[in-house]
Order: structure tokens, then C-alpha cells, then sequence
């Protein structure tokens, strides 16, 4: 359980905790009930924060975050977000089917999708809501290669390829995706792909990077789903070996001369996403593909 937030905690009570000292010991949430965490330094002027009821805003005053407001998504604000975020019926249909079963968590929301399919806007791999949602972006002669091992969630995507039409664009590809990825690269398809998407196995994530970078062109884009993991990545204290998977992962990336990188909060599941881009041409995306995969 991780109700354990490090440097996120900070926000939960600044102005208690300016009060009382400027060290304290926060309860932590674990996996085996309550601790106490070791203590958290909070700088003076990051606790002269002011809570805005109204509008859920919070504003710092504090010079490192150059008096910018940091602003929480609450259910009306969020609620704002998806009224101003153009699903097409098609998804929309999608996500009711899948709202419950088993796993529906893991979809995409329709806000991040929308965020995906510009960054596609013309791209070669994916699936599932978000390959739906790729799929339709896709222009005429457009290609997808979606990536997924379970064949029950094919079965539901494949379904609404074809009700939406773009089955045609679609290649399925029922396997590990780190197996399907290879051997696109050993069918010489190497740097012909404009746009990938990842959401996959967390540990594999420094492994399907390296593939596709092998796959995507000079000037492609390539998208990585839950890179802050639902925040434990920033906690010091949550080491399990997805979220070091991760933090590791992003790390590297910071390092990596080869892309320029990007991260963007989502705000659903406090997940984020990670657009990489190597520098280059930036000629139109026709191919794409999806080491994600639908969930349902
Ligand atoms: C988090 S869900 C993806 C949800 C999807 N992005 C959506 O919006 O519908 C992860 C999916 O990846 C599939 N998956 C996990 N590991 C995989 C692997 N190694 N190879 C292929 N598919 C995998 C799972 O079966 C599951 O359908």
C-alpha cells in the first residue's frame, strides 16, 4: 500500500507542519501498516504556502519553483478537463464496455490518449484503447503494430478495430512484445517508425526503449507510460523492484544524449508519461506501433 508520498507530502499540511517544526516525522502508509518515516527537511519559504479552498490552488511562495502556482486536480477540475477533451464515440463505446473488468485501471484516460494522438499525430505501434485511439489518428496508408500477450484482449480489440473501421491499418501481434519488437528489427524494419507507445512490463521498460529507438526514425517520438508510478518514484523510502525499474529508467534518460525528453503529468492515477524525441527530421508520421496494450 503506499499511501507514502515523500517530497508530495509536503503539501499535505505545510502550514501545521511550519508551525510545529521544521522537522517532523510524517506518517507513512506501508505495505506493513504504519511508520514513521525518517524525517523530512522542509524548506521555510516552500511552507509559506497558502491553501485556496476555492479554486484547490496552491501557491508557493518559494524561489525554486520560480512563484509558480501548483495547482491539485480535484473531481471538478478533472471533471472540467474530460468536458473539454474530444473522445471520439468510438473510444467512448471502448471505455464503457471495459469500465468493468478486471484490470480497466490501467487504460489510458481519455485526456492522456488525446495528449498520445497529438504527439502521434501522424506516427507505427500500439493497441488497445490507446492503439484505438492511435489507430484513428493514423492517416490513409497508416500503419499499426500492436503488441500484446494476452489473447482475451486482443480478441475485445480487435472487435472495435474493426467496428471503428480501421482494421486495415491494424497488425496484431499476439506475443512478448520484446520478442515482437526483435524481430521487426531483424525484418530489416529498423528506423521506419514514426511514433511508439509503451505500457507494458515496468521491468522491460529500459529494454523496449533500447528496440525501439532501433525501430523509431530520426525526428520519431516515442511515448512511455507511468514514469513517476503513481508517485513512488520520488519516495525514497519505496523500493520494490518496478519502482527502482523506473527510477533507474528515468535516470538513465536524463542521461541519454541520444533523445530529448519531456514529462508530463497525467492527471489520472498521478502516472506520467515521458516523450522522447531524437533530434532530426521532422518529416509526417505514417507508421506506428504499441508495446501497451488493450487492458481490460
Ligand atoms: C497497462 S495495460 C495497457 C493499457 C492500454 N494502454 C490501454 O489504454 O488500454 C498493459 C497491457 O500490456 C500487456 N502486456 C504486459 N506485458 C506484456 C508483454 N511483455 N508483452 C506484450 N504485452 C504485454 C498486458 O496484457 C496488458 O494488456
Amino acid at each position: 500500500m503506499t499511501g507514502s508520498w515523500g517530497v508530495g507530502q509536503r503539501w499535505v499540511n505545510p502550514l501545521t507542519a511550519f508551525w510545529t517544526s521544521r522537522h517532523f516525522h510524517p506518517v507513512v502508509l506501508s505495505a506493513r501498516g504504519l511508520t514513521v518515516s525518517r524525517p523530512i527537511c522542509y524548506n521555510r519559504k516552500a511552507l509559506k504556502c497558502v491553501a485556496n479552498t476555492v479554486t484547490d490552488t496552491v501557491i508557493s511562495t518559494d524561489d525554486s519553483y520560480g512563484h509558480k502556482e501548483v495547482i491539485s486536480v480535484n473531481p471538478r477540475l478533472y471533471d472540467y478537463l474530460l468536458a473539454n477533451v474530444r473522445e471520439p464515440e468510438i473510444l467512448r463505446e471502448l471505455r464503457e464496455e471495459t469500465a468493468t473488468m478486471h484490470g480497466s485501471q490501467m487504460q489510458v484516460s481519455p485526456d492522456q490518449a488525446q495528449l498520445s494522438c497529438n504527439a502521434c499525430s501522424d506516427s507505427r505501434s500500439r493497441k488497445g484503447y490507446s492503439s484505438l485511439a492511435v489507430a484513428l489518428v493514423l492517416p490513409e496508408g497508416g500503419q499499426l503494430v500492436a503488441c500484446e500477450r494476452d489473447a482475451k484482449s486482443l480478441e475485445v480489440a480487435s472487435r472495435y478495430y474493426e467496428r471503428a473501421g480501421v482494421s486495415e491499418k491494424v497488425k496484431v501481434k499476439l506475443g512478448l512484445a520484446a520478442d515482437t519488437l526483435k524481430s521487426m528489427i531483424q525484418n530489416g524494419e529498423g528506423s521506419s517508425y514514426d511514433f511508439a507507445f509503451v505500457d507494458a512490463e515496468k521491468k522491460m521498460y529500459q529494454d523496449y526503449f533500447e528496440l525501439l529507438l532501433q525501430l523509431v526514425r530520426v525526428g520519431g517520438v516515442i511515448v512511455i507510460d507511468n514514469v513517476l508510478w503513481h508517485g513512488r518514484v520520488a519516495d525514497p523510502l519505496v523500493n520494490d523492484s518496478k519502482t527502482v525499474s523506473i527510477r533507474n529508467f528515468n535516470r538513465n534518460l536524463m542521461e541519454d544524449n541520444r533523445v530529448s525528453i519531456s514529462m508530463a503529468l497525467k492527471t489520472a492515477g498521478d502516472n506520467s508519461l515521458v516523450i522522447s524525441t531524437a533530434a532530426g527530421s521532422n518529416r509526417k508520421h505514417k507508421k506506428a506501433a504499441s508495446v501497451s496494450n488493450f487492458k481490460n
